[in-house]
């Protein structure tokens, strides 16, 4: 397995260089020679100083490519340095080459490392808009991998670009030794800091298959694992295909569901519960503090059309469509949350789309899924899921609950064996089997489901 991925690794170094090479030559002939000609000098003259160059040239290589993270934070700041000396000399030629003309536009560097910050005055009568309207040939103008354009006061326009995608490089999700109640730490974001999910809204994941949807669920559920395990926090898994993502860490849920009828007991008890909630706390409590004795909690749903839309049985797919609408639209302040994954989002696929409140958007088919996602303003803000690499599982974007443009972002990768042991070191002290409804003729015969305690 090794000798492949270091042959691979080597074939496209040494097509890199070969390319790089090739370039400079037909860019700067003059300039090639000239190098050539004195690093020949050099070697006749002194070939061990020549050899100790090159072999410490080639250990900062491989360091780069072997360590990636290790190597950007040392050398980090001082690229950081040269980049904003680059942008700063050619950021008059690239507005006007963008149509963003500005005789003076007084460029303040506000960060350097691990991204640029850097802060434009605007012309007279030119708005923040038009900047986000030409941030893609803005990016492109000045070589920058991610580009952001925010209001900065009442006169200026504050720009983040990106170098380098600290996103391509797999990493583990993260396991937190404490839990928080407001935000868990799925992943990373464009600038290398931390992906943090807000637990309060209705959280819906899009992506095609392959996105790497598991990989946000996961690193989720293992945000809320201390919580898990204090009892402060339940979760209440559905899987409809078989179970075979969430059956992996069942340790972690209250209630697992892995067919219909399952499902609609579990939705339709917790509603039972989240009704009781409410009366007990109309006219006293406001918020819910998650507690032991009153826990969050948190339903997991692996693939959501399976619920809303695939099923053959129009009567469970009715009720469990209405169980979840009650979920999504009164549960927040009680104490009742939804995470759900999808990969087609169309509303007669998923018709309480609207109902969620925060979403995240991984590679999906087309634009227009990209709108019905994130919106038409994330998407012309550069929220192209649809442009997303295969290559790069968990990746997409968000929009943050502040508003503000959307935000490249990676999940941790959520390994079998991690969820497994996870699982087994933060189960939950409540396990519940729920007893699935039994619909005898379209309309009637109710049975709610019912849980009987089994830890
Ligand atoms: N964050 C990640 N980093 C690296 N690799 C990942 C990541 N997430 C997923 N992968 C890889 O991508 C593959 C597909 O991921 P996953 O099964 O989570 O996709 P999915 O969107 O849930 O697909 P489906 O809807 O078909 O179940 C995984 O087997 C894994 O190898």
């Amino acid at each position: 397995m090794t000798l492949p991925k270091t042959a691979a690794t080597a074939w496209s170094e040494a097509r890199f260089w070969v390319v790089l090479l090739t370039r400079l030559t037909g860019r700067f002939p003059g300039h090639v020679v000239v190098a050539l000609a004195l690093a020949w000098i050099a070697w006749a003259l002194a070939p061990v100083t020549v050899a100790l160059a090159a072999s410490v040239a080639i250990s900062v290589r491989i360091w780069m490519l072997r360590w990636p993270l290790g190597y950007w934070r040392a050398a980090g700041p001082v690229v950081g340095r040269c980049r904003a000396g680059a942008v700063r000399r050619c950021w008059g030629e690239s507005l006007d080459a963008c149509g963003l003309t500005n005789d003076r536009p007084l460029l303040r560097v506000l960060a350097r490392w691990p991204r640029l910050v850097i802060r434009s005055r605007l012309a007279s009568g030119q708005t923040v808009t038009e900047f986000e309207e030409r941030a893609e040939a803005l990016r492109s103008c000045v070589g920058a991998t991610q580009i952001r354009i925010e209001p900065d006061g009442v006169r200026d326009v504050r720009i983040s670009l990106a170098f380098a995608d600290v996103l391509d490089l797999p990493f583990a999700a993260n396991v937190p030794a404490h839990g928080s109640d407001d935000a868990v730490i799925v992943g990373r974001q464009w600038d290398g800091s931390d992906w943090a999910l807000p637990i309060g809204p209705h959280t819906l994941v899009a992506g095609c298959s392959g996105s790497g949807k598991g990989s946000v669920l996961w690193s989720f559920v293992f945000g809320l694992a201390p919580a898990v395990r204090d009892g402060r926090v339940q979760l209440h898994g559905i899987d409809l295909k078989g179970g075979m993502e969430i059956l992996m860490g069942r340790g972690f849920f209250t209630t697992l569901a892995t067919s219909q009828a399952e499902a609609v007991a579990s939705l339709e008890l917790l509603v039972d519960w989240l009704q009781a909630r409410t009366r007990q706390y109309a006219g006293r409590v406001r918020s819910h503090q998650a507690s032991e004795t009153e826990p969050l909690h948190v339903v997991v749903i692996d693939e959501l059309a399976a619920l809303t839309a695939y099923s053959t049985d129009r009567e469970l797919q009715r009720r469990g469509e209405v169980a979840l609408s009650i979920l999504l639209s009164q549960g927040r302040a009680p104490g009742f949350v939804v995470l759900a994954c999808l990969q087609d989002p169309r509303k007669d696929v998923v018709p309480t789309r609207g109902l969620f409140t925060q979403m995240v958007g991984l590679r999906l088919k087309d634009d227009s899924e990209s709108t019905m996602v994130l919106g038409e303003a994330a998407v012309q803000a550069g929220a192209h899921c649809h442009r997303l690499s295969r290559e790069l599982p968990g990746t997409g974007y968000v929009v943050p609950e502040s508003g503000g443009p959307p935000v490249k972002v990676r999940a941790g990768y959520a390994s079998d064996d991690l969820i497994r042991e996870t699982a087994a070191e933060f189960a939950t002290p409540t396990t519940l089997s729920v007893l699935p409804v039994r619909v005898e003729s379209a309309g009637r015969n109710r049975r709610p489901g019912r849980a009987t305690e089994t830890r």
